[in-house]
């Protein structure tokens, strides 16, 4: 109890800052959440944050009262830096839902087959590239999302690692590390734990560090959209979705502001693409690496299946139940984003009987719920098997923690699925996975532990 409120138990910002060790946070809050429980808080010293850690709690909470539990808690460094367009921080409102309708618009489940001939066309140019040049592999699969991406949205076809829209958008990107190390309310995966506390009002360094990022991000939005306008002006438009928005019934008007909620919703999308699942491929290699059994396996289902005339597409997805479950086992075992995107509740409320006032940041801690000993038996184990019933087939377990909750769920998870399952399937089809080796002909080692701070992002 603290001042007559009755919050959820949790640590002092004291005991906090003494057992704080340079780490990953979704695992120590996992640890914390064995003591205090599955709803956890804490004081930050500028807000409260509350972790809730079991699929229960998240689905109570983001889902059944996700009219309560759907924004953003305010970010004064990320506002700064102009990111204040993206729909991933905007609270709880209509600028929010205007987005959210148009990124449903084209990545929407119905809509995401005319996706397909592209994701795949792009994913065999990249396999060829990785098959060109093995030990630079990471850098190959790294453009695959972009090229996708990019194409999807702005009808634009990457030109290699060193495309020039695909470096402005990184640039973009990247300033949002700035942001977490500075105000903490984003769940990166290599920041230090305190970092996660919410915003401290920024210093004059740090102030000018944000405001030199501004027109970074600006670019992002602006250069590749400006391509798309240009494309249309000359008649050469190909289909696209800022096109699509653009020319849509709706957006006929052409007014100032209709055509920026385009360009940011079209920027927003390569910013929720890239890195997620570029870092989702990345760790399916290194669990085939890690466990060449299973990797044998697959390979000996799709030679069954295909008898190697030709790659997997996606209607051969229902007749691979082991690749579905590699997809699935991936995605649990090295969730892209471990603690989500923190929600924000915009009214007091009480749940199992704990005060959550009205502005605290909640974090759906992904990775506890990936771990949930009863669920998946032996958690840390990377073990496809357990996506599978007694006959080998896929046991219909299709819920993934990996895409975070309710009305924030990612949007892109449909798009993102298909690219991450053709890219797995694929893959095992055309290659085989094994540790480099140094110049002795020694294997040099990987550690599943360090790889989630140095392999990715
Ligand atoms: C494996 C790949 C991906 C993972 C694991 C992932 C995961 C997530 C998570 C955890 C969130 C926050 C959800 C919440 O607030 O509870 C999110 C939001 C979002 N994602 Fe994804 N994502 C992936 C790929 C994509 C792709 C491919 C796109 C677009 C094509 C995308 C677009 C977005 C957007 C726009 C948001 C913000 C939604 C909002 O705030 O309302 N994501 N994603």
């Amino acid at each position: 109890k603290s001042h007559g409120r009755n919050y959820p138990p949790g640590p002092t910002l004291k005991q906090f800052g003494n057992n704080a060790i340079p780490g990953k946070p979704w695992v120590q809050y996992t640890e914390l959440a064995k003591k205090y429980g599955p709803i956890m808080h804490f004081d930050s010293g500028g807000g409260h944050i509350v972790v809730l850690s079991t699929e229960q709690a998240a689905n109570d909470l983001f889902e059944k009262r996700s009219r309560l539990y759907s924004s953003r808690s305010q970010n004064p460094v990320l506002d700064l830096m102009g990111w204040d367009w993206a729909i991933t921080f905007l609270p709880y409102a209509d600028e929010w839902r205007a987005q959210r309708r148009m990124i449903h618009q084209g990545l929407r489940l119905e809509a995401i087959k005319q996706h397909q001939p592209l994701q795949l066309r792009k994913l065999q140019e990249i396999l060829q590239y990785v098959l060109d040049d093995p030990s630079n592999f990471a850098q190959s699969y790294r453009m695959l999302s972009a090229s996708i991406t990019m194409q999807a949205v702005y009808g634009y076809t990457v030109e290699g690692p060193d495309d020039r829209f695909v470096a402005i958008a990184e640039e973009a990107v990247k300033t949002l590390e700035t942001a977490v190390m500075y105000s903490g309310v984003l769940a990166s995966r290599s920041l230090h734990f305190l970092r996660y506390l919410p915003a401290w009002f920024p210093g004059a360094s740090s102030r000018r560090m944000a405001e030199d990022a501004a027109p970074v991000v600006r670019r992002m939005a602006d250069v590749p959209f400006a391509f798309v306008k240009d494309q249309i002006a000359q008649g050469k438009s190909s289909a696209c979705l800022a096109s699509d928005l653009l020319e849509s019934h709706r957006f006929r008007q052409g007014t100032e502001v209709e055509e920026a909620l385009i360009k940011h919703t079209t920027a927003a999308i390569y910013g929720g693409a890239a890195d997620t699942t570029t870092s989702s491929i990345l760790f399916f290699i290194l669990a085939m690496i890690l466990h060449p059994h299973a990797a044998k396996r697959a390979q000996a289902e799709i030679d069954s299946f295909l008898r190697g005339v030709r790659l997997p597409t996606f209607e051969d997805r229902p007749h691979l139940p082991y690749i579905e479950a590699i997809f699935r086992e991936v995605l649990r075992w090295r969730p892209a984003i471990p603690l989500g995107v923190p929600h924000a509740v915009i009214d007091d409320d009480v749940y199992e009987g704990y005060f959550i006032p009205k502005g605290t940041t909640l974090i759906g801690n992904i990775w506890a719920m990936t771990r949930d000993n009863n669920r998946y038996p032996d958690p840390e184990t990377f073990k496809p098997e357990r996506y599978l019933d007694t006959q080998g087939k896929f046991n219909g377990d299709t819920v993934i923690h990996a895409w975070g909750f309710g009305r924030r769920i990612c949007p892109g998870r449909y798009f993102a699925d298909a690219t991450v399952w053709a890219t797995i399937a694929c893959s095992l089809a055309v290659f085989d996975f094994a540790f480099a080796k140094d110049e002795n002909g020694q294997e040099i080692p990987v550690n599943a532990d360090d790889v989630t701070d140095t392999l990715v992002v």
